[in-house]
């Protein structure tokens, strides 16, 4: 079952995605407003066995990023290649074959686990779609599954709604694992644990990365969350990437000053002061209308200059593998 990492083998290419919606008219004699761009321009490359974390306020997009990853956003430009094809020529057929390659794991593990169905059900259930097992075979696969999460075997035979958060999250990541995926969307997959429980699943993350050579592209609101289990970090802000690196530069050397305000804000270790946060950056999070121009993070950034607000500043590198898109760093 296990699969070789190799960090350094391209496994997801992102080449100037965006993904448009289209926005509705606040009156029928109104002008049709231009789509909108949940994602716009957005590049990276996930090799294979590697973590992404892409972390952002809630509306930057980063569950766009991983639904069209997933195909199931409406590109307006570029292409998403995995494992060097283009997901977007795909026919259905083809997509279909190519899902099982790709898996999602999502935040609320309760709301995307049938309640009705016993846990072996659930777990089997990629295996009898796609073809790969059933019967005795299916069941001997779903308790080699339930061991790899850490579940006990007598989980099988019950249902989702007997089971903590946790221990939910532990049977949606089985049931992703059941195909063999080489990669799995995780959009917010311990948001809604408990503070005591994240580290746990994360933890299992990361040992089933290890394990079976898995790639992730791990979603998070928050830089603490992201931090132990990616090897790298985009930062997304309304739609584009603001920065992107290794982890420890990310953390170490931050580029952009919306990085800086995110690091800013994880909040403050000392028992004493749970709970509180440093002081973060001002200003609301808004996305740009009809008057895009410039970098969108100019109207709360103290560092903005007169070319901030007039020109798009591009996504360049400001070490190696280290990129920012910042006129002022
Ligand atoms: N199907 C859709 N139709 C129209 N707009 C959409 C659609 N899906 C997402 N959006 C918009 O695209 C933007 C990005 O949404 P997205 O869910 O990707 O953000 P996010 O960073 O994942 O936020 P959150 O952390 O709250 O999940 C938001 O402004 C959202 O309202």
């Amino acid at each position: 079952m296990a699969k070789q990492a190799d960090p350094a083998k391209r496994l997801v290419e992102f080449t100037d995605v965006s993904v448009a919606y289209d926005v509705q008219r606040a009156a029928f004699w109104h002008r049709k407003p231009p789509p909108f761009r949940a994602i716009d321009g957005v590049s990276f490359q996930i090799g294979r066995g590697e973590t992404l974390g892409v972390v952002g306020e809630s509306g930057s997009g980063k569950s766009t990023i991983g639904k069209a990853l997933l195909g199931r956003a409406p590109l307006a430009t570029g292409n998403i290649s995995f494992d060097g094809r283009d997901i977007s020529k795909l026919s259905g057929a083809a997509m279909r074959r190519l899902r099982r390659h790709i898996q999602p794991v999502l935040q609320d593990p309760y709301a995307s686990l049938n309640p009705r169905m016993r846990v072996a059900d659930i777990i089997a259930e990629p295996l009898l779609v796609h073809g790969i097992a059933r019967g005795k075979e299916a069941e001997a696969r779903v308790a080699q599954l339930l061991n790899l999460v850490g579940l006990p075997s007598d989980t099988a035979s019950r249902h989702p709604g007997s089971f903590s958060g946790g221990q939910r999250q532990r049977i949606g990541i089985a049931r992703a694992l059941a195909v063999e995926p080489d990669f799995i969307v995780a959009d917010e997959p311990v948001s809604a644990l408990d503070v005591s429980i994240r580290a746990q699943i994360i933890n299992l993350f990361r040992d089933l990365q290890q394990e079976l050579g898995v790639a992730y592209l791990f979603i998070a609101h928050d830089l603490a969350i992201v931090r132990h289990v990616s090897h790298r970090i985009a930062v997304v802000y309304a739609g584009r990437v603001a920065e992107i690196g290794p982890r420890d530069a990310i953390y170490g050397s931050p580029q952009h000053p919306y990085t800086r305000a995110l690091l800013d804000a994880v909040p403050i270790p000392d028992p004493a002061r749970r709970g509180e946060r440093r002081p973060t950056i001002r200003g609301e999070f808004g996305r740009p209308g009809d008057e895009d121009h410039g970098c969108r993070f100019a109207p709360r950034c103290p560092l903005a200059t007169k070319i901030c607000r007039e020109a798009v500043p591009p996504l360049a590198a400001k070490a190696p593998g280290h990129l920012a898109a910042c006129w002022n760093s």
